[in-house]
């Protein structure tokens, strides 16, 4: 850990996590992502500890989520915080726009070459060149291209993938948490390894919430702390855990 480390309070604190990248390393496809047992363990003991002030904020859809973190069942933001399952397990998703004529308008780039995988979710698509890095900048400027009919949607470049998504990002999903029990009056602690997850660190670090983000791996960011890997963020937990009452992260 680096700059800024501070004091976890388990009973005034809230943790929002991010999924690929800082909970599992990075596999060659989404689907192969491998998720450590301790890491189920770990998240289910910070719920208890924390009075359920733990939510998972992705990219990802929710019901991918809960099929990775099986038997758990978090609170979670899924696309980019498109879609939201409350502590309540009440089910809030944003209106977004059709992907159809957006993938049509992909579809003879992936097609016409090998290595280019198209996922798709509720309102949003992820173009995917892991196994084609060559292709990165076709990629963006066919995105560019398709984006320009398409205004229902706003362009990510991610880890090997740039996505088209919704209108929307995870600092807002953050802070509709924070408006619920039981995140409601806790100093917000973010944790995220990419671009998407910049929105994150600005609202919990914003004057107002005054709380910490914690960048994962390299790269440019604004996060006040920084930590190597996912082995890292579970040795974090595992730490926050251990020391609890009195614990750091
Ligand atoms: O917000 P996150 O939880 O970090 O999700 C971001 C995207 O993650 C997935 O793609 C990334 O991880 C894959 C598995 O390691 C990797 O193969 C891919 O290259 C990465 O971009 C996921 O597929 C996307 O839907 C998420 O938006």
């Amino acid at each position: 850990m680096t700059k800024q480390t501070r004091h976890y309070d388990f009973a005034a604190d809230a943790l929002f996590l991010d999924f690929d990248g800082t909970l599992v390393d990075l596999a060659p496809q989404p689907e192969d992502i491998v998720v450590p047992p301790e890491l189920i363990t770990l998240l289910q003991r910070i719920q208890q500890e924390s009075n359920g002030a733990l939510a998972i904020v992705s990219g990802r859809p929710l019901d991918q989520l809960d099929f990775f973190l099986a038997p758990l069942r978090l609170p979670l933001a899924g696309v980019h915080g498109a879609e939201r399952r409350t502590a309540d397990g009440r089910i809030i998703a944003q209106p977004v726009a059709d992907v159809h004529h957006l993938r049509q308008r992909l579809m003879p780039l992936v097609n016409s070459h090998d290595g280019l995988q198209l996922e798709i979710k509720r309102g949003a698509l992820a173009l995917h060149y892991r196994h084609a890095a060559h292709l990165q900048q076709r990629c963006i400027d066919t995105m560019i291209d398709a984006l320009k009919h398409e205004p229902g949607f706003t362009m990510l470049n991610g880890k090997m993938v740039v996505e088209a998504k919704p209108h929307v990002n995870k600092g807002d999903a953050v802070a509709a948490f924070l408006h619920e029990t039981p995140f409601r009056g806790r100093r917000p602690v973010f944790i995220g390894d990419d671009i998407t997850d910049e929105a994150g660190f600005a609202l919990v670090q914003s004057e107002t919430m005054n709380g910490l983000g914690i960048k994962v791996g390299a790269g440019p960011s604004q996060a006040f702390a920084r930590v190597d890997n996912p082995a890292a963020v579970l040795g974090l937990l595992r730490q926050a855990l251990d020391a609890h009452p009195a614990s750091s992260l």
